[in-house]
């Protein structure tokens, strides 16, 4: 549905965008995951039509949005995409029903279209029993509720989210972001978020595109990307585990100078293991223990279902089909 091709952009002398590619599916939830500074939001503007690209093609259902080469841009409104901000972006001084009226309104809709359509967005994200209030007046998550519903007024064909989980406290985080999941599938829309959020991009996405210096170095299903990360930055973005160099292992089958050992491919042994380490720490967190040990010299983190020892020597096995190679 969504095609990127070779796209770049620069700031001044700084390139920001390095040639991206990406192909989105029509109702796919993809995330552009990354570091602050590695380019998304500019990405995500270039998407929305605030920003032009250098070159390359951005093109929708085959028809060009941006081609710089052609002297193609289609703009902002034109492009009928909804929009999902994390500070909700709602007017203080409008109630609830007319912020969605708004988009509606600046469409040229009939007076009684309007209302018909604001009592539908509202009741689809449960909050009409809140229309004639104003944004003060409801909670966080209340007034992202309101922000998806404007987002949806129009029926857009893709909707674009900026963080839209990060001002919320976390349960609620996890609640709304499963939401929108419902209500994405629901109406089949194709929907680009973007976060450097680790936790908001597996729970929302279908799929996540890492970027790293204004280019995307892995494109994957979330568990893929956190379990099978390519490259050693994105191992330590997504916290996949223990990154040591090759040789850590001794002969191995892989040429990559780092590995990376989850943290499920120590495992404490019965009686003499492939390695002996020594214990630094263990703790109990999200039903499991996890355990910090040092092996020749190596920081090593696993997790546990039986709590070894606190202090002193544990033996080790080392999952070697867990392994991963990591390029540099
Ligand atoms: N309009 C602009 N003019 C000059 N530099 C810009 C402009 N917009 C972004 N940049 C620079 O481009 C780089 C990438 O910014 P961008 O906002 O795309 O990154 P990001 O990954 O979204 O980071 P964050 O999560 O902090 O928003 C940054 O170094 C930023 O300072």
């Amino acid at each position: 549905m969504i095609t990127i091709q070779s796209l770049r952009k620069s700031f001044g002398t700084t390139q920001i965008l390095k040639g991206i590619d990406l192909d989105i599916a029509e109702g796919e939830f993809i995330t552009l995951l990354g570091e602050s500074g590695s380019g998304k939001s500019t990405l995500l503007r270039i998407l929305s039509g605030l920003e032009r690209a250098d070159s390359g093609v951005l093109s929708c259902n085959g028809t060009v949005l941006d081609e710089a080469a052609k002297r193609t841009f289609v703009p902002t409104q034109a492009r009928r995409f909804g929009f999902v901000f994390q500070d909700h972006a709602l007017w203080p001084h409008m109630t609830i029903d007319e912020n969605i009226a708004f988009p509606l309104r600046s469409d040229g809709w009939r007076k009684a279209d309007m209302a018909t359509r604001v009592q539908e967005v509202l009741a689809q994200v449960q909050m009409s029993a809140h229309a004639g209030k104003y944004p003060r007046q409801l909670s966080g998550g209340q007034r992202q509720r309101v922000g998806i519903a404007r987002a949806l007024a129009l029926s857009p064909r893709v909707i674009l989210l900026d963080e839209p989980l990060a001002s919320l406290d976390s349960n609620l985080r996890d609640d709304l972001g499963h939401e929108i999941r419902k209500l994405a599938r629901q109406f089949g829309l194709t929907c680009i978020n973007v976060t450097h959020d680790r936790r908001e991009a597996q729970i929302l996405s279908d799929r996540i595109a890492v970027m790293v210096d204004g280019q995307i170095q892995q494109v994957g299903a979330p568990l893929k990307v956190f379990t099978r990360p390519s490259t050693v930055g994105i191992a330590r973005f997504v916290n996949a585990g223990n990154i040591v160099p090759r040789d850590f292992l001794g002969n191995t089958p892989w040429t990559d100078d780092w590995l990376l050992l989850p943290r499920n491919a120590l495992q404490i042994a019965p009686d003499r293991g492939e390695v002996t380490a020594r214990v630094q720490d263990v703790v109990f967190i999200d039903g499991r223990f996890e355990v910090k040990v040092e092996v020749q010299g190596q920081d090593l983190t696993f997790f546990s279902e039986t709590r070894p020892v606190d202090t002193g020597q544990v033996e080790l096995n080392i999952l070697r089909d867990n392994v991963v190679p990591l390029s540099a």
